[in-house]
């Protein structure tokens, strides 16, 4: 469960980037964040995880205070950056023990997931091999991979979709739906719209740092009177204002 009360953000004295954020995130749900370019998507993220502290407000995950316990609290989630760091010198192999070993995963539990992960996103074959020989698909889903090796109750993930294939794509959105049906949190922020209307419970768009819209894809229309698409929807209300 993610909660945000009344978080404000502003860089330098200037205009907030983000203003006033109230977000409830449940369990069992895939939250699907949504904003154009500059919105406050990524602000907001960085609020969550930890990474830069709120001017003013709370963040809790789990009942977990991120500014009062925030050890704690960040034991809480995994976290998919849009621009993830590797270290590109490590095996596959290596890359996911050193994660394990960060969050204290047992041998014999990091040995079942780091098999199950593997397996499902098709790289068993390569774990031996440096990361720097991976293609840029290979490397983000050894970034997902280390980012569930500690099996986090909720996920954090920045558009990571990115550079996936069809089939790996397939499968980390089937991922997502296990995990948010097993009664635990997925957020997840994109910028593709036709991905946000089939996968999310719930979707939030952010605009100039405020929240415009916060609910189903359903409500959503009925909000707006219309049968259109998310895309549309979300189109009219972001451009051009
Ligand atoms: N370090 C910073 N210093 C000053 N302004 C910043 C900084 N980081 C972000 N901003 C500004 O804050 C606002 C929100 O930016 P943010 O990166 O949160 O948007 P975003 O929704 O993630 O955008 P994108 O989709 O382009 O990644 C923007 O106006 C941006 O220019």
């Amino acid at each position: 469960m993610i909660n945000l009360t009344n978080v404000t953000k502003s860089y330098g004295g200037n205009v907030a980037a983000v203003s006033n954020l109230n977000l409830t995130i449940p369990r069992g749900e895939i939250f699907g964040f949504l904003g154009p370019n500059g919105a406050g998507k990524t602000t907001t993220i960085k609020m969550i995880t930890g990474i830069i502290a709120p001017d003013q407000g709370e963040v809790i995950i789990n009942d977990k205070d991120m500014l009062k316990n925030p050890l704690e609290a960040k034991k809480q989630f995994g976290y998919v950056p849009d621009s993830p760091d590797l270290f590109l010198r490590l095996k596959g192999l290596e890359y996911l023990n050193f994660m394990a070993d960060m969050y204290d995963v047992s041998k014999s539990e990091r040995q079942a997931r780091i098999n199950t992960l593997a397996s499902r996103f098709d790289m068993m074959h390569a774990l031996n091999d440096p990361i720097q020989s991976y293609s840029h698909g290979m490397r983000q889903k050894t970034v997902i991979m280390g980012v569930l090796v500690h099996n986090p109750e909720v996920w954090i993930l920045d558009e990571p979709l990115t550079g996936l294939d069809p089939k790996s794509s397939y499968t980390l959105k089937e991922m997502m739906r296990e995990h948010a049906d097993s009664g635990k949190t997925v957020f997840f922020s994109t910028h593709v719209l036709e991905v946000a209307e089939k996968v999310c419970d719930r979707i939030a768009i952010i605009n100039k740092g405020v929240i415009q819209f916060c609910g189903t894809f359903k409500e959503m229309q009925e909000h707006f009177k219309t049968n259109e698409s998310m895309e549309k929807i979300f189109l009219e209300m972001t451009v051009n204002e």
